[in-house]
């Protein structure tokens, strides 16, 4: 797919904007700060819901302004159609798709899709789980829109439990009698059920990524490798069961891992009421990037780190591709960041792409092979070269 048009209203530092886009290479150039990737975030926005840079949609709304939009049109083979969303921090965002009545921002999730290569991906092999977790999460919901109900069900489930444990961790220092535990009971069923879904289809994708990672990585570093993903599960056993890629034994029916996740749960049901908080859970799992024999983080140096971010998103992208669904590619920035051996030859892996969106500062960190249509971005303009 790509887009053909982008509109953005009160965006980060746009009051009004209208991109017209070719597809195949769009670079947009500019000196720092003028608006480059403000622009690349609200296609990526479309594609995630998110920005790859903030948590919260309020910075997203331009300094002043209440809400923004962001619409694009989108050509997919022989259908197009418009996608629009409203961002209303503090209030429901809405949306939009052909001017129709409005749909849950969700229903959009699947008409835009990116794969987004920006220097904050670094910190998936640097960073905290949370990095790994939320780039395995994102990349489900990419391959299955309806993964978006899933997470945002466990995500609440979580929280009302966590809030029961906190009242009974507060009772008990305060000397009451403690809760009833069958109402814990049923938030522990509703856990596992949502857990089991989301631990099966997050072992599924490392089961499916784990090789493209491999090959991917073996292109940008040649004999650098191998890598592996292996998922630590927080509710399996000592004995480590349920790890993607290696454990062959693995549990894998959503039945197996609901029985994991309640066996777990049970486990910790002790240490849980006494620190008031769930323990244990997809939430409080682990994504292990293994360079060799090595956990890449802590050793990897930081070239090897870059490849293998660079790695894990070439392999999103092969996987999207070869599921039939061509996502935009964007490079925010990451030329720069890059040494000359591993930028060529992640320009060479990319410009095939159907549509390739490129920011940078300066043109000479635009790879020759990456030429295409070019834009200026300054002063909260953009324009044609
Ligand atoms: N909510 C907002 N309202 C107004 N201006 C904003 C808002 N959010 C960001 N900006 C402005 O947008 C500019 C940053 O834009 P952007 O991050 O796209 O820059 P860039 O061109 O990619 O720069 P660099 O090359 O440094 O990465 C900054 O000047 C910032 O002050």
């Amino acid at each position: 797919m790509h887009v053909t048009h982008l509109s953005l209203a009160d965006f980060r530092s746009y009051a009004r904007i209208e991109v017209p886009l070719d597809p195949g290479v769009t670079a947009f150039v500019g000196a720092n700060g003028q608006g480059k990737t403000n622009l690349v975030e609200a296609v990526g926005y479309l594609a995630s819901l998110g920005s790859h840079r903030v948590s919260s949609d309020t910075p997203l709304v331009r300094m002043g302004a209440e809400r923004a939009v962001i619409r694009a049109a989108v050509t997919q083979g022989e259908r197009s159609q418009l996608v629009e969303l409203e961002l209303n921090p503090g209030r429901a965002n809405r949306a939009r798709i052909n001017r129709s009545s409005q749909v849950r921002p969700r229903d959009v999730l699947g008409i835009v899709r990116t794969v987004l290569f920006a220097p904050e991906d670094l910190a998936l092999v640097k960073g905290d789980p949370g990095e790994r977790r939320r780039f395995l999460d994102e990349l489900i919901t990419a391959r299955s829109p309806r993964m978006a109900g899933v997470r945002s069900d466990y995500d609440r489930v979580l929280k009302q439990r966590n809030t029961l444990l906190k009242s009974a961790a507060m009772a008990r220092r305060h000397g009451g009698r403690g809760m009833d535990l069958s109402t814990l009971d049923v938030w522990d069923q509703h856990l596992a059920q949502v857990g089991a879904e989301l631990l099966a289809q997050r072992l599924d994708l490392i089961e499916t990524l784990q090789p493209l990672t491999d090959k991917a990585y073996e292109q940008l570093a040649p004999g650098g490798g191998p890598v592996a993903l292996e998922y630590r599960s927080s509710s399996a056993g000592a004995e480590g069961a349920a790890s993607g890629g290696a454990g062959a034994e693995a549990p894998r029916s959503r039945e197996e891992l609901y029985a994991q996740l309640m066996a777990a749960l049970a486990g910790t049901r002790k240490q849980e009421i006494e620190r008031g908080v769930t323990l244990v859970g997809p939430h409080r799992d682990e994504l292990l990037l293994k360079l060799g024999q090595l956990p890449a983080k802590g050793y990897a140096s930081h070239g090897e780190s870059w490849s293998y971010a660079l790695a894990l998103r070439l392999a999103s992208y092969d996987l999207q591709r070869a599921e039939g669904n061509e996502p935009v590619l964007v490079l925010d920035d990451v030329f720069a960041e890059l040494d000359a051996r591993r930028r060529e030859r992640l320009a060479e892996l990319v410009a095939p792409g159907e549509q390739v969106l490129v920011t940078a500062a300066v043109d000479d960190d635009v790879p020759d092979v990456l030429a295409g249509v070019r834009f200026t971005v300054a002063d909260g303009t953009v324009e044609r070269t």
